[in-house]
């Protein structure tokens, strides 16, 4: 990870995260939008468990092909100190996120109106519920989780995640069994349309940087865009 992130911004820029793209580097100086920039690195690795895309080898390949043989190691966020900020406040747009980070700290969540640190601990993941779990498995009824990364002015932070999301196509929706208040018998009120993730991963990757009112501002989007094709059709 150190090599990689120690390397000149041209050097880095060969591994490039091309738009749209799931692999590869981006940060706050070559990034995708103008404003609300986080100050971070990050390296980023698609993995699809499924036996035709499966590559053992994924990370050492994606290197051997955009940095030539000597090398072979690989990392994630990098979050440099002595400047404002890490990461904002933000919701995962994905599903699940596992997340390590070292023993510099400074991720924190938003809970009962205030920001708590969370030490890091060396043998320990955080797993975070995204807005693509929220919406189909509870239709609100576990919340994502609301949390940033904040840097220090002395140590340069790194952090591992791994953000599990669905397959592009599967179109997210609750279950009916959550869409009936067996109380009253009566059906409760849809949250969010109906979407599949090829289509927030656009929205998050293109349009809108993930901050704590995605879904929102996504919903919005999607009704947009449903009906200026239904008008155009
Ligand atoms: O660096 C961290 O601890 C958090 C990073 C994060 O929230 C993200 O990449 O979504
Ligand atoms: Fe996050």
């Amino acid at each position: 990870m150190d090599l990689f992130f120690g390397m000149s911004l041209p050097e880095k820029m060969r591994a490039q995260r091309k738009n749209g793209d799931h692999c590869g580097y981006a940060s706050s100086f070559t990034g995708r939008f103008s404003s609300k920039l986080p100050w971070k690195e990050t390296l980023s690795f698609g993995y699809c468990d499924d036996r035709d895309h499966r590559s053992l080898n994924m990370v050492e390949d994606y290197f051997l092909s955009k940095l030539g043989e000597d090398f072979t190691q690989f990392g994630y966020e990098n979050h440099k100190p002595n400047l404002i900020l890490g990461t904002g406040p933000h919701c995962d747009p994905t599903s699940l996120t596992i997340l390590h980070q070292d023993d510099v700290g400074g991720l924190q969540v938003f809970v009962d109106g205030k920001w708590h640190s969370i030490p890091p601990c060396s043998e320990a993941f955080v797993v975070n519920i995204g807005d693509t779990f929220m919406v189909p498995l509870s239709n609100d009824m576990y919340k994502s989780c609301l949390h940033r990364a904040v840097v220090n002015n002395e140590t340069r932070r790194k952090s591992l995640a791994f953000f599990l999301c669905p397959k592009l196509g599967k179109v997210v929706t609750p279950p009916n069994g959550l869409l009936v208040n067996n109380t009253t018998n009566t059906a409760t009120p849809r949250l969010y349309p109906d979407f599949t993730w090829r289509s927030l991963l656009e929205f998050t990757q293109k349009h809108y940087r993930a901050d704590m009112e995605t879904l929102d501002a996504f919903s919005n989007w999607l009704q947009y865009h449903c009906s200026n094709n239904t008008t155009a059709n």
